[in-house]
């Protein structure tokens, strides 16, 4: 549905976006994430038409961007990160306002408002003064704007910057909402939003787009080993040799912190040697086994035993809790704890953002308002 193509824009600062290119599917909710000055905002609005890209293509539903203007923006509706409302107007009035802009014929107008008021919880509050209105509900009337003429493609800047987290979990609940009958792009600088709200994230730096995927798969695109935390009762060498003797296995370290849930901790030296028996059978588990292995803890019964705190990484990614279920519940060493590991989306942000030279992203420099914008012809 939203095709964009190789789309650079260049402000006369030389900084904008580079080579963006993308598409989004019916449906998608799409999060675009990304630090300040990354080219979010210079983005949007080559999508909705507010602004030319200096070079590439932009076509909403095989209508070109740059060659039906009028036709294409009429099938997005734009929220940008300030709604554009007029403070004097009432609620019905800017909506009769945009509904007219918009194109809306007369006749269906009173319809189309009525449905947007119920959607957006605007009831009762349709003779109020924008200006009198609170940051939520100014913020439930930009995204009022942007549905009234039914569009496929809902383009969301930083829909919930400035909100209190009561607002913040209303416009949520209604984007979610929103998405179940329009594609919606938005961005962002809240994390756990992407989370909650989208089924997709696309990450921009410094002008161009860095990782597009899945929330929950980008950490296995980076790399990202499959591991598993467990905490285990049961006698420690032979919880640890069992668990290096299942198939599959890349490696078993030891946790710090064994024996954490049945008391005080263990005073535990930091990095002594590995009991022979506990190096890994193969040289890869072998080097991560040697890593601050702690001291063996002397046996004790298994009723109240100690507890094994361990990382198991697996081959190939293999999926290997199964099987470490099956084994150590046919030993009757009982897991009392198991989670699959993974890069939190703030790990991946900061990997593919932190400029490593200077700690911090190059775009953050402060910008300069030169580039004559497109007025918009709704
Ligand atoms: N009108 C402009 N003239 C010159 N440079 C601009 C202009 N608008 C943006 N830039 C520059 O383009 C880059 C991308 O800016 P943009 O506003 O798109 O980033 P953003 O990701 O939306 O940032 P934020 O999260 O802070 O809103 C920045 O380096 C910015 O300084």
């Amino acid at each position: 549905m939203l095709e964009v193509k190789q789309v650079s824009k260049l402000y006369e600062n030389q900084r904008g976006v580079q080579n963006i290119d993308f598409s989004m599917s019916r449906g998608e909710i799409v999060g675009f994430l990304g630090p300040n000055g990354a080219g979010k905002t210079t983005t949007m609005r080559m999508i909705t038409g507010y602004l030319n890209p200096t070079m590439g293509s932009i076509t909403i539903d095989g209508l070109s961007m740059a060659n039906h203007p009028k036709k294409a923006r009429q099938k997005i509706g734009y929220l940008p990160e300030t709604p554009p409302l007029y403070p004097e107007m009432s609620v019905q009035a800017y909506l009769e306002f945009i509904a007219d802009l918009r194109g809306i014929p007369v006749k269906e107008r009173k319809r189309r408002i009525g449905e947007v008021v119920e959607r957006l919880g605007l009831q009762g509050r349709e003779k109020q003064i924008i200006r009198g209105l609170s940051k939520g509900y100014k913020q439930r009337m930009g995204l009022a704007q942007a549905i009234i003429h039914n569009p496929d493609l809902l383009v969301l800047d930083e829909p919930t910057s400035g909100l209190d987290p009561k607002q913040i979990i209303e416009i949520r609940q209604l984007i979610r909402e929103l998405g179940e009958n329009h594609t919606v792009l938005l961005s962002t600088h809240i994390l756990p939003e992407i989370n909650t709200l989208c089924n997709r994230v696309l990450i921009i730096n410094q002008g161009r787009i860095v990782m597009d995927g899945h929330p929950d798969q980008l950490g296995q695109s980076m790399g990202e080993r499959f591991e598993v935390s467990l905490e285990i009762k049961g006698p420690r060498h032979a919880v640890l040799s069992e668990l290096r003797s299942l198939p599959n296995i890349a490696g078993v370290k030891p946790l710090a912190d064994e024996n954490a849930a049945i008391g005080p901790a263990a005073d535990i030296p930091a990095a002594l040697e590995p009991q022979p028996e506990e190096l890994a059978p193969e040289q890869g588990a072998g080097a991560e086994a040697s890593q601050a292995e702690p001291a063996a803890q002397p046996a004790a019964s298994q009723d109240n035993g100690p507890t094994v705190k361990v990382l198991v990484s697996a081959k190939d990614n293999a999926d290997i809790r199964e099987a470490i279920f099956y084994r150590m519940a046919e030993l009757k060493y009982p897991i009392l704890g198991m989670k699959k590991e993974s890069l939190s989306l703030e790990d991946i942000f900061l990997k593919l953002t932190t400029n490593e030279e200077t700690g911090a992203s190059e775009a953050d420099a402060d910008s300069e308002t030169t580039e004559e914008e497109v007025t918009p012809n709704a």
